[in-house]
C-alpha cells in the first residue's frame, strides 16, 4: 500500500492531525508515514492497553533524537525498556508518590502566596510566566537543589523552553537545546559536588537519591544521566504552569466553576483538574515501535512500525465522553477513572510501564493552585486568549494576563492576609 509521508501535515495541523486522519480512515487504525517511517495510530482505552503491553511496543528505538535533545534528555528513563526501565522507574516512584507530595505542595503554595501578595500592587501579571517561576522555586526547594532567588526567573525560563521547543523546527527548538545543555552542565557539577561531599544535601531529598541511585547494573548513574533525571523532575513540575494557565482560561470562560473552588469543595477541585487535563491540549500523542508483526482489531501492524497513541483524539472522542467539547468537571465526580481512559500523562500502571510517575504531583499542585487562583479577584484586560491547536504544546497566546489581583472578600487568602497584617 502506498502511504504518503505526513510529516508536513503534522507540523501544520498539530493536535488536529491524527483526529483528521482518523475521520478519513476506513477502519479503527490510521495507516500513515511520518519522518519517512511507517506508522499506525490507534485510540481508545483498549488501544491504550494494547500500546502499553511491552510485548507489543518498545520505546528505546522510537524516540526521535530532537525530542531527546530537548524534552527528555539522552539516557532518560523515557528511553529505557525492560529491567533497566523498572529499576530506574522505581527510583522516580519512590520520590514522587506518597508523603513527599504534601511537602512539595506546601513549598509551592508558599511561593504562590508570596508572589500573589506582590500582585496586589495592581501590576500586570502574565500568569503563565509567574506560575512557572513559582513552580520552579517550589520544586527546587523540595528537590534540595540550591537556588538563589535571583536565579529563579532564568531557570524557570530554561525549563519552560525545553518543553516549548520539543515539537517544532526553528528558533523555539534551538532555544530548547541551548537551555537543556546549560542546565545539564549545571546539574552535572552539582551531582559531582554532592558525591564528593563538597555540597551538603538534605538526606532523602531527590538530589540525594538521584546522586546516589544505582541502576540495574549496580553502578551509579554517570553524572550526565543523573543531571538528565534531575531535570526530569524539575522540568515537568515547572510545566504544570501550562495547566495553571488553562485553569485560568477555564475560569474566565466558564466563571460558574469559580464558586466551588473558592469554597474549598475538594471533590469538585479534583474533578476540575481532571477536566483541565482532558479538555485542554498538551501531549498530542505518544509513540513507540512495534516489536514484531502485530494485529489490532483485524488490522496488520508490521514489525518496526511506529505505533502512535492519539491522546488528544481519545480525550475528544464522542464514543467515550458525552459532549467532549463541553468543559464539564462534574463528569468526573463520583466515578472511578479507568487506568487507560484518561491518559494526559500516559496510561496503565506507572510501576510496570511508562505512565508518568508525576501524575499525583501534577493533580495535587494543579488542584492547590486552581483553588488559590479562584480565591483571587482580578481583571482580565483585552488580550489574545486564543489556544491554537496548530501549536504544540498549545497555550493561551497571551499567557493569560491579569491585573488588579486581590484576595476575594471572605476567601481563605483574604483571611490569611488579614491574620498576617494583625
Ligand atoms: C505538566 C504535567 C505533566 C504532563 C502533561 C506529563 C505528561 C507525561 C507523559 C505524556 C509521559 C509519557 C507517558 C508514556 O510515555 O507512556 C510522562 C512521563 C514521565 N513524566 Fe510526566 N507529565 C507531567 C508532570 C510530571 C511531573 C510533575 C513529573 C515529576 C515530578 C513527571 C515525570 C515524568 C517522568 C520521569 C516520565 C517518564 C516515565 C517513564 O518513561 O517511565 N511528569 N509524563
Amino acid at each position: 500500500m502506498f502511504l504518503p509521508d505526513n510529516t508536513i501535515p503534522l507540523l501544520l495541523q498539530g493536535y488536529a492531525w491524527l483526529p483528521q486522519l482518523r475521520r478519513r480512515a476506513s477502519g479503527e487504525v490510521v495507516h500513515t508515514r511520518v519522518g519517512g517511517q511507517r506508522a499506525v495510530a490507534l485510540r481508545g482505552p483498549d488501544a491504550a492497553r494494547f500500546f502499553y503491553d511491552e510485548d507489543h511496543v518498545e520505546r528505546h528505538t522510537a524516540l526521535p533524537g530532537p525530542i531527546k535533545s530537548t524534552l527528555f534528555g539522552h539516557g532518560a528513563v523515557h528511553t529505557l525498556d525492560g529491567t533497566g526501565h523498572r529499576v530506574r522507574k522505581a527510583m522516580f516512584l519512590s520520590l514522587l508518590t506518597g508523603d513527599g507530595i504534601g511537602s512539595l505542595v506546601r513549598y509551592t503554595t508558599a511561593a504562590w502566596d508570596e508572589a500573589a501578595a506582590s500582585w496586589a500592587d495592581g501590576r500586570r501579571v502574565v500568569l503563565f510566566d509567574e506560575a512557572a517561576a513559582i513552580l520552579a522555586r517550589g520544586v527546587c526547594r523540595w528537590t534540595g537543589i540550591p537556588l538563589a532567588e535571583s536565579e529563579v526567573p532564568a531557570l524557570a525560563s530554561d525549563l519552560v523552553a525545553m518543553v516549548d521547543g520539543f515539537a517544532t523546527p526553528g528558533s523555539r527548538h534551538w532555544r530548547a537545546r541551548t537551555a537543556r545543555a546549560r542546565r545539564e552542565a549545571w546539574l552535572r557539577y552539582l551531582v559531582e559536588y554532592v558525591r564528593d561531599g563538597v555540597a551538603t544535601v538534605p538526606a532523602g531529598s531527590a538530589l540525594d537519591v538521584v546522586a546516589h541511585h544505582r541502576d540495574a547494573d549496580g553502578e551509579q548513574l554517570d553524572p550526565h544521566t543523573a543531571a538528565v533525571e534531575l531535570l526530569n523532575i524539575i522540568r515537568p513540575t515547572t510545566a504544570v504552569c501550562w495547566f495553571v494557565s488553562f485553569a485560568a482560561h477555564a475560569l474566565h470562560r466558564w466563571p460558574r466553576h469559580r464558586a466551588p473552588l473558592r469554597e474549598g469543595d475538594d471533590a469538585f477541585a479534583e474533578a476540575f483538574t481532571h477536566e483541565i487535563r482532558r479538555f485542554y491540549p498538551f501531549a498530542p500523542f505518544l509513540g513507540g515501535r512495534a516489536v514484531r508483526d502485530l494485529t489490532w482489531r483485524g488490522e496488520k501492524i508490521p514489525a518496526r512500525s511506529l505505533v502512535l497513541l492519539d491522546v488528544y483524539g481519545q480525550h475528544h472522542d464522542p464514543a467515550l465522553w458525552k459532549e467532549p467539547y463541553t468543559f464539564d468537571p462534574r463528569r468526573f465526580i463520583g466515578r472511578e477513572i479507568d487506568a487507560f481512559e484518561l491518559i494526559p500523562q500516559g496510561g496503565g500502571d506507572p510501576a510496570a510501564g511508562h505512565r508518568c510517575p508525576g501524575e499525583a504531583i501534577t493533580v495535587a499542585l494543579l488542584k492547590a493552585l486552581s483553588m488559590r487562583l479562584a480565591q483571587l479577584d482580578y481583571d482580565v484586560p483585552e488580550q489574545d486568549l486564543d489556544i491554537s491547536l496548530r501549536r504544540i504544546p498549545a497555550r493561551p497566546a497571551s499567557g493569560f494576563v491579569l491585573t488588579g489581583a486581590r484576595a476575594a472578600a471572605g476567601s481563605a487568602t483574604a483571611r490569611h492576609a488579614s491574620t498576617a497584617r494583625s
